[in-house]
């Protein structure tokens, strides 16, 4: 089947779905599906005839907007298959997986929530993989470090037989942008802290709501889609103990800007932190580890020694370290930025390539 045969939703075009917009433009005709639906939270772009849509196009404002089972029907009845690509971080976009896919509609995402969320929503996915007698695939390699190859490698070492004892390392681009900036292992630290979480806003790499960058959720979503990858039935990311760098007084904060307005008044707690690495030689970042031996999750604050691969990270990126019986006492390791719209596009573009490959 041409791609052109292929159709694609695209549901969510924001930093991330404009990276992957512009990405997806400059692929082959021959890897490039016919966009027929796109939208924003309160826009949509289609016509009942299927015909191709462009970004350019997107209305200012739309009446009626197609529900998600609306959705759902309208993709099944394209003239040829269909993919949807996620890149909202939208929680009953995720509940709809399994529903796209029972009907044949392949899914591609950034979205954590699907993954991270209840374990009978985890099962319904791929047992629609499974079941599905129409192909349909569900990729999501940039939900942890972004356009980094860590599901496909972890999925890699399982399907290989290979045994992984432990996962660990820094899985946020915000909070390793954070810490390299702000607490700097050579000490030339420049900031502070409300202004850094600024910055890390400005560049896209926070979630569209940054408080959940800060109260550890978003690492805690990245541990439970690793665990569960890895063999352990992990509840969900409340399961496990998760630190959370939002000062009390500002938990019941109402929106994100206010929390941001506010957030200068709470430079010090971090400030402390940092002093108290400093006192021990050492500096302050924000980890996480899974145990699969023991089945423990765990995420928070750590104090590094100065000279170790995670005290030295730069920018944005991500480490993550593969322990596993075959690669012994040295882990795979895997570096680089684990945030920002093109590189999360780029794993999504690359998930997309897969599917049309596979259903062409
Ligand atoms: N930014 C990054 O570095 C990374 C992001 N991700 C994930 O990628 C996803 C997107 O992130 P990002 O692009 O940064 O976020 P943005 O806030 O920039 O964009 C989110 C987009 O989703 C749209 N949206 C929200 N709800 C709906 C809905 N119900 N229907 C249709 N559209 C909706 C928003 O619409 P509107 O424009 O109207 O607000 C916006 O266009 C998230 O799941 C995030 O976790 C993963 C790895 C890295
Ligand atoms: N907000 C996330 C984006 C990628 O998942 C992060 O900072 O890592
Ligand atoms: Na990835």
């Amino acid at each position: 089947m041409p791609a052109s045969k292929l159709y694609l939703a695209v549901v969510g075009v924001g930093g991330v779905g404009t990276a992957f917009l512009s990405q997806l433009a400059s692929l082959p005709s021959s890897l490039r599906p016919t966009l027929i639906f796109l939208s924003r939270s309160s826009k949509q772009l289609y016509t009942s005839s299927y015909d191709p849509v462009s970004a350019s196009d997107l209305p200012s404002s739309s009446s009626k907007l197609l529900s998600l089972p609306e959705l759902t029907t309208y993709l099944s009845s394209a003239p040829g298959k269909a993919i949807l690509v996620d890149n909202t971080s939208n929680q009953d976009v995720a509940n709809s997986y399994p529903s796209f896919l029972r009907q044949g509609i392949s899914v591609v995402t950034p979205n954590k929530k699907a993954f991270s969320g209840s374990l009978q929503l985890w099962t319904d996915i791929f047992d629609a993989v499974d079941s599905s007698d129409c192909q349909a695939m569900v990729y999501h390699e940039s939900s942890v470090g972004a356009g980094l190859p860590v599901i496909s490698t972890l999925k890699d070492l399982v399907a290989t037989g290979d045994q992984v004892t432990r996962i660990e390392g820094v899985f946020s681009g915000t909070m390793s942008f954070l810490f390299n900036s702000f607490a700097p292992a050579d000490g030339t630290g420049k900031g502070k802290w409300s202004q850094i979480v600024a910055q890390a806003k400005e560049a896209g790499y926070t979630e569209p709501d940054p408080r959940d960058d800060l109260n550890g959720m978003d690492v805690a979503r990245k541990l439970t889609i690793l665990a569960r990858l890895a063999g352990l039935k992990v509840q969900g990311p409340d399961s496990f103990p998760v630190q959370s760098l939002i000062p009390k007084e500002l938990e019941t904060a109402k929106s994100s800007d206010e929390f941001m307005q506010r957030l200068p008044e709470f430079d010090s707690e971090m400030e402390g932190y940092k002093d108290e690495a400093a006192k021990a030689g050492k500096v302050v970042r924000y980890v996480g580890s899974v145990d699969v031996a023991a089945g423990k999750v765990k995420v928070g604050l750590e104090m590094v020694e100065k000279g170790t691969p995670i005290a030295s990270l730069r920018g944005s990126d991500n480490l993550i370290c593969f322990y596993t019986k075959r690669y012994g006492a040295n882990p795979l390791v895997i570096q680089g930025a684990g945030a920002g719209g093109e590189v999360t596009a780029m794993g999504v573009t690359a998930d997309l390539i897969k599917v049309v490959e596979r259903l062409r």
